[in-house]
């Protein structure tokens, strides 16, 4: 069972828990993401990756095609897309991300409040490349089986922090690609000071991601300067798709 939650991380992770098994054989190799990362840097190219997000509880909404929509992140230059799959606050769909996962060439990462093994499966069923996992929702054994059950796919998650508290746990249990979120998911609210913190506290040899909030190049060059290996982006990249190009190069 998941950490003691209440108001709507509840309901989304009492929903995540029925979420049903999907069928489906998959047809094509796991791609890395750290490697891919790896190469960007080395070829001055800043790692976005893209997120195709429908709706979220701080009152996101924007309706875009997701397969026009994960082109044009790739053909712009993103290294990877994020689809958000959570149904019942977040409006994604499984749906979404198979589709995706079929009309590109780079890794797909599938966010979900991720807390069976079932969904890392459907993830891997239906084309992702990795998985979101959320530090603030699993107890810390939960966390650590849930990192070594992607890693048997050849899958390796990304690991959300948004506190002191969950890194400790994050690094404790060996992850090697961590999302620092600056949106705190009880609040809602983006505290890029704390998360910019939380960026100084991580080791060299782990792979740094920074989430949510993030809405021009002149705040990647800063937050690269300041260790970040890599960019998730959604709100201002579904607003503004044309954006990703300055992204990738700025
Ligand atoms: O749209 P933004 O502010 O660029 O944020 C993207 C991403 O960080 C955000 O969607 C997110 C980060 N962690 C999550 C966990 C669940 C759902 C969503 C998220």
């Amino acid at each position: 069972m998941p950490r003691y939650l209440d108001g709507w991380l509840k309901r989304v992770v009492d929903n995540a828990l029925k979420r049903p098994y999907v069928s489906k054989s998959r047809e094509k190799p796991v791609l890395q993401i750290i490697p891919r990362i790896e190469e960007y840097k080395k070829n001055e190219l800043n790692p976005i990756i893209a997120e195709f997000k429908r709706r979220s509880p701080s009152g996101f909404s924007e309706d875009r095609d997701p397969i026009t929509y994960s082109k044009q992140m790739e053909k712009g230059g993103a290294l990877a897309l994020s689809v958000i799959t959570e149904d019942s606050v977040f409006q994604g769909s499984y749906t979404f991300l198979e589709k995706i996962s079929t009309s590109v060439n780079i890794p797909v990462l599938m966010k979900d409040f991720v807390v069976t093994e079932r969904q890392i499966d459907v993830a891997y069923n239906l084309g992702a490349d990795t998985v979101l996992l959320i530090t603030r929702i699993l107890t810390e054994r939960e966390l650590s089986s849930l990192v070594e059950y992607s890693r048997s796919y050849g899958m390796e998650p990304l690991v959300e922090v948004h506190d002191e508290n969950d890194l400790a746990i994050a690094l404790r249990i060996g992850a090697k690609l961590v999302g620092i979120n600056s949106r705190d998911l009880v609040t809602l609210e983006v505290n890029k000071e704390k998360a910019l913190k939380l960026l100084e506290r991580i080791p060299s040899n782990v792979t740094k991601v920074m989430e949510s909030g993030i809405e021009s190049g002149e705040e990647i060059r800063y937050l690269r300067e300041k260790g970040a290996d890599a960019f998730l982006i959604g709100s201002s990249l579904m607003k503004e798709p044309d954006k990703i190009k300055d992204f990738v190069r700025s």
